[in-house]
């Protein structure tokens, strides 16, 4: 009898240090935007005890000292100065998604706290949105989605996208997949890009190097924006740009709303400079209902969905706990992001 409880309770003991107990404590900023990460959480619960942030708002004492990795979604409440004095243990904020504009890494790192994000994975699922606004947008099909009527020839005419011009601003993983995606279309791909890709990269999907911008905005059908935001590019296109731009051109963003200046967006919308904008992304999330783009018909708006598939999320939420438990190990984190 002695033997059986103490084999019990080291077995007990044992799947405490392992489990529970060891677990390190991990601030989560939401849980459930869209039921997503809900269902994909126990990724993350397998690793770390989690707090919620509006729980831990409610009496900071309790949990925050111990806390040690905070994982971030771009567009949910952001690491908070304020709420950086209550976490003094904190390691590492684990940005779920590539952009990180929403962070400033270097005063994160002169607390030492690390900043690390997820690229590569959200990669297809993004391009997949851009090429979905960029069809929607250009064949009118949200316009027509009303099965009880019938479109007669003449109405709602889209433009063709098989064979048109598809210039990409920002030929990172992302800017590439969706190269790739519009080679499938046979359209031809032009680029403007900090760095030139390599020639075999050009070649395998046909992209031509514009060193100019102005060059790609005045070439292109469809002007696509995959960049991250940076201080450089906040802003890039406006008056000048979209006058550049053809006034059957497109412009897709699936990079942040601050990459466009949104009353020259307006404006131009407005008076035909170009034919429509299709945007994931917009300043602010939402944008208010009064907003003066809600209004205009010859723009489409998604909800910042580029990442928003369940084979992504759960990708991206592994990725974020092998950063988060690199960084609380003291280890070389996977895909820290470190301050230019
Ligand atoms: O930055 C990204 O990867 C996406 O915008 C996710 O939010």
């Amino acid at each position: 009898m002695l033997g059986f409880l103490v084999k019990h309770f080291q077995i007990l003991s044992s799947t405490l240090t392992r489990g529970l107990l060891s677990k390190p404590w991990a601030l989560i900023s939401e849980v459930g935007r869209n039921g997503l990460i809900k269902g994909s959480i126990d990724i993350v619960e397998q690793h770390f005890q989690i707090v919620c942030l509006k729980d831990f708002l409610q009496n900071p004492q309790l949990h925050g000292p111990k806390i040690q990795a905070m994982f971030q979604w771009y567009a949910l409440p952001a690491a908070e100065p304020s709420l950086l004095h209550l976490l003094p243990s904190l390691k590492v904020i684990a940005n779920g998604g590539v952009g990180i504009d929403h962070l400033d890494v270097p005063y994160l790192n002169s607390l030492g706290v690390k900043v690390a994000n997820t690229p590569g994975v959200v990669s297809d699922a993004t391009a997949d949105i851009a090429l979905g606004l960029l069809l929607a947008s250009a064949r009118n099909i949200v316009e027509t989605f009303d099965p009880k009527t019938t479109c007669l020839p003449g109405q709602l005419m889209g433009v063709e996208v098989t064979g048109s011009t598809m210039g990409i601003i920002g030929m990172g993983n992302i800017g590439y997949k969706i190269a790739q995606r519009g080679k499938g279309f046979d359209m031809k791909i032009l680029y403007h890009n900090r760095r030139r890709r390599s020639v075999e990269d050009e070649q395998a999907v046909g992209a031509r190097y514009c060193e100019c911008l102005d060059d790609l905005l005045k070439e292109s059908d469809f002007v696509v924006l995959a960049f991250n935001l940076t201080p450089e590019t906040t802003g890039l296109i406006s008056h000048r740009e979209l006058s550049l731009m053809r006034p059957t051109a497109t412009l897709v963003n699936i990079s942040r709303g601050l990459a466009v200046d949104q009353d020259a967006l307006v404006e131009a919308l407005q008076s035909g400079t170009i034919r429509t904008a299709a945007l994931d992304v917009t300043e602010p999330e939402p944008l208010p209902r009064d907003h003066p783009l809600l209004s205009l018909l010859n723009v489409l708006i998604t909800t910042h969905i580029g990442t928003n598939t369940y084979t992504t999320t759960r990708k991206i939420l592994q990725m974020m706990v092998d950063n988060a438990l690199a960084a609380v190990a003291g280890q070389a984190i996977p895909n820290e992001v470190k301050a230019e």
